[in-house]
């Protein structure tokens, strides 16, 4: 953790660090012969002698493994020079963490550069955190969201809320503080939470007029302040269908980075089987409805889906939304109540 708090640390290790590169948000991925992949571009230490980084780093290593990401020869540095831009900018990457190798993983936003010049100078290409997400590696999602998430938390906190002042980053960009009011900002997710809701036999899904068409997700919402998970779920599902739900289990958490940090809380609930009316409030939701353990397990076959293809008339999040591992959950629960009770 000291890399985060120990800026001299955190300067040296950029000095030979990966960084992954966004434009306007949107990561740099490379072609690789198994498919797209994450690209990080290491950078030049600006000549620093390797040896000595390595001496200081390994005493003051970041114990936050992430996933090594495809490295690509030429140093940022470099690049940047290339394209015409100050190579110092990359003191301005953000530290993400450290590698399953222990090197130290940044990310940098260089939205100002020309785009098409950068990415023939990476042979790579930008794409859309969305898009992005149905061609990268499962594993390598969480670090491209991160590596976003963070990168917009700075753009959108450059000024103190209290005095209008600028606010100004540490090294690792774990904070900005203001110098006027003396307010320290620390990056932050609003939580939400997420919840399959089943009567037994069918679990109840739902769609906003803003889901891509066919699209079906579990009920979610943002937490109120002060409100506890369990009292957000309650609210939520209320509010959205009139229901009211019992029997609440978690499953899991995930940071989601769309369209702000989220930090998603999902959990399993169930409905009495003779109060499956549902109220759909038409001002959050177009549509809301029961589906059978079949259509749920045909729609989790359809992934991942083909942006290249017709959308399936009925599909549910795919794999990197925590929406689909309830929906998994939800499937292997049915089968083996299937199994015990003697049905297909
Ligand atoms: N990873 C996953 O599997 C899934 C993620 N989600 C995410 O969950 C989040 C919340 O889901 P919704 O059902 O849309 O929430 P919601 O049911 O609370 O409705 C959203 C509305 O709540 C209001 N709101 C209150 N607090 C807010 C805040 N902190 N930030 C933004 N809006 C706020 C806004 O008016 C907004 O239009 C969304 O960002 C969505 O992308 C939703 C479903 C699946
Ligand atoms: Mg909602």
């Amino acid at each position: 953790m000291r890399l985060k708090e120990d800026d001299e640390a955190c300067r040296e290790a950029l000095k030979s660090g990966k960084v992954l590169l966004y434009h306007k948000l949107s990561p740099l991925l490379r072609k690789t012969s198994s498919g797209y992949k994450l690209a990080s571009l290491k950078t030049s230490g600006f000549n620093t002698n390797p040896f000595k980084f390595f001496h200081f780093i390994n005493k003051r290593i970041l114990h936050i493994h992430l996933y090594n990401c495809i490295p690509i020869s030429l140093d940022l540095e470099q690049i940047l020079e290339k394209v015409g831009k100050d190579k110092h900018i990359v003191n301005e990457s953000f530290l993400l963490g450290c590698t399953d190798k222990d090197e130290p993983q940044f990310s940098l936003d260089v939205g100002d550069l020309d785009r098409s010049a950068l990415e023939q100078e990476c042979r790579g290409m930008f794409v859309d955190l969305r898009k992005a997400f149905f061609m990268i590696p499962g594993p390598e999602s969480p670090l491209a969201a991160k590596g976003q998430a963070l990168l917009r938390w700075h753009q959108t906190n450059c000024f103190c809320s209290a005095t209008g002042q600028p606010t100004v980053r540490n090294q690792s960009g774990s904070f900005r503080v203001c110098h006027s009011s003396g307010i320290t900002y620390y990056p932050k997710m609003a939580p939400v939470v997420i919840v399959l809701v089943s009567d037994g036999s069918r679990c109840l899904l739902a769609r906003q007029a803003m889901f891509p068409p066919g699209m079906y997700s579990a009920l979610s919402g943002f937490c109120d302040m002060g409100e506890s998970v369990e009292e957000a779920l309650h609210r939520e599902v209320a509010e959205e269908v009139g229901l009211e739900v019992e029997n609440l289990q978690y499953s899991g958490s995930q940071h989601w980075p769309f369209p702000q940090s989220s930090f998603m809380l999902a959990c399993h609930a169930t409905v009495n089987p003779d109060k499956t009316q549902v109220n759909i409030d038409k001002a959050e939701l177009e549509d809301a409805r029961w589906f059978t353990y079949e259509e749920i397990t045909e729609a989790l076959q359809n992934l991942p889906r083909d942006p290249r293809r017709e959308p399936p008339v009925f599909w549910v999040p795919p794999s990197y939304a925590i929406a689909n591992q309830l929906l998994q959950e939800w499937a292997n629960h049915q089968q083996l109540s299937r199994k015990l009770h003697g049905l297909k």
